[in-house]
């Protein structure tokens, strides 16, 4: 293994993974492998870059930069000799962390400074300007993540907002100096090296500039971003005779479908409106949900009930809901009974042979896909941009796992059609 990714959620983790192991049209790609949590067992002979997901984004900073340096440990033991942090395109943390905390515990064992910050994925409409960032034609701070249940991004310019959360200060290189070529973005991190800077936010607004990002760390041990970043990596691997290039790949699975929805985002409160007009939907109470008198069993028996319809269950509320529950019973309550609800559920729905499960929201995947023990994922064929099919070989399973804001309308049947194999 050569490239290793350490990614704070596990949606963003099947994101980047997809990323490496597809690569743009005619670029690199490597054999990937993305895994629950840290393995513990070596990874395959034949893994290019390993994916580890974790489950870090919101939990206390200490924390998140513990579990984040013993999954170095484990990348730097199967071989990697670069490392990715991944972190939300839009940023998703709090004015305490965990993007600074965790970026500049790794950069300190790694012995760096002048690390790429770079959280810009064109495709999805994520690009940064002058250190701001935007959401297609919105600043970050209008684009409807104001409202997130647990990381509401209320400041744009991710420079300041990093630097409520690290300790050295945050350089940026801008774009004018991304468009003069790669040697110009290294000459200008190790010069924000040179003046103690840890950390560098690196302006980005198409795949190319992410190219010439990617080539202006060959020789990086760190990076963090998006899985935009990871673009240019691979073709470094390959230029050094270190890699082959192409990823393995499958192409899809049959069997009893589900699809379980946590996520409160704007992309997939419309998605669940658009499945729910020639689909069974089951619209969970989340008082009765936290007051324990809706079961795992009975979101699972709604689920069996309407197999080889594409039901669908969800949690996500209106803005305006979800802030009226959380003030009710408290933030870290509510979601914590929702994870373990529709952890439970999952468990349940595997045990009665499921075997293609469909799963939006990046806390919700990752509570699903810790309770599932799914062992190394195998990157499939892509839904949308930034989702791909995963399978689990040891439990006979094809999952996907969506970031809240990802996906076109039509995302929930799409997944299941893609994931049989059409
Ligand atoms: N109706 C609701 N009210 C309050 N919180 C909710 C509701 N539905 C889901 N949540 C919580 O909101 C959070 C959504 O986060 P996540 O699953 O990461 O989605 P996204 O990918 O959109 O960020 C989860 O912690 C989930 O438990
Ligand atoms: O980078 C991204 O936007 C995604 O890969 C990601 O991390 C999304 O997180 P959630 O929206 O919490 O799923």
């Amino acid at each position: 293994m050569f490239l290793g990714v350490i990614a704070d959620d596990f949606t963003g983790a099947s994101d980047i993974a997809n990323t490496i192991a597809k690569g743009l049209p005619g670029q690199a790609a490597l054999a990937t492998s993305q895994y629950m949590g840290i393995p513990d067992k070596p990874a395959r002979p034949e893994v290019e870059a390993g994916v580890i997901s974790l489950k870090s984004r919101t939990i206390p900073p200490a924390e998140a930069v513990s579990q984040s340096l013993a999954a170095l440990d484990w990348l730097k033991a199967q071989g990697c000799t670069q490392f990715v942090f991944k972190y939300c395109s839009t940023f998703d943390s709090t004015k305490e962390g965990n993007i600074g905390p965790v970026a500049e515990a790794l950069a300190e064992r790694l012995g760096v400074k002048g690390v790429v910050v770079c959280p810009v994925f064109p495709t999805a409409g994520r690009t940064l300007y002058q250190g701001h960032l935007f959401v297609k034609d919105r600043l970050l701070s209008e684009s409807g993540m104001q409202h997130h249940p647990l990381t509401p991004m209320t400041d744009p310019d991710i420079r300041r907002w990093l630097g409520y959360q690290s300790k050295s200060p945050v350089g940026l290189v801008a774009l004018p100096t991304v468009r003069q070529g790669s040697a110009a973005v290294r000459a200008a991190l190790l010069a924000a090296a040179h003046e103690g800077q840890t950390l560098v936010v690196v302006d980005a607004v198409l795949d190319e500039d992410l190219l010439t990002i990617g080539t202006a760390c060959a020789e990086a041990a760190l990076v963090t971003g998006g899985s935009g970043i990871a673009l240019g990596l691979a073709a470094n691997f390959v230029a050094q005779g270190a890699a082959k290039g192409k990823s393995a790949g499958f192409t899809g699975k049959a069997g009893p479908e589900a699809i379980l929805a946590g996520s409160c985002s704007g992309a997939t409160w419309e998605q669940i409106q658009v499945h729910s007009k020639d689909h069974p939907v089951l619209a969970i109470d989340v008082e009765k949900a936290l007051l324990g008198t809706t079961s795992a069993g009975d979101l699972a028996d709604f689920l069996t009930a309407n197999r080889g319809k594409e039901p669908l269950v969800y949690s996500s509320g209106t803005p305006e809901r979800v802030v009226a529950t959380q003030a009710k019973y408290g933030r870290e309550r509510v979601a914590a009974a929702l994870d373990e609800l529709f952890a439970q559920t999952a468990r349940e729905l595997v045990g009665r042979g499921v075997k293609r499960l469909v799963v939006a929201g990046g806390e919700t995947s990752g509570a699903v896909a810790q309770a599932l023990d799914l062992g190394d994922l195998l990157v499939g064929p892509e839904v949308d941009p930034g989702v791909p099919v995963l399978l689990s070989r040891d439990k006979d399973l094809v999952i996907a796992l969506k970031s809240g804001n990802f996906g076109g309308p039509d995302f929930f049947a799409k997944a299941l059609r893609t994931m049989g194999g059409a």
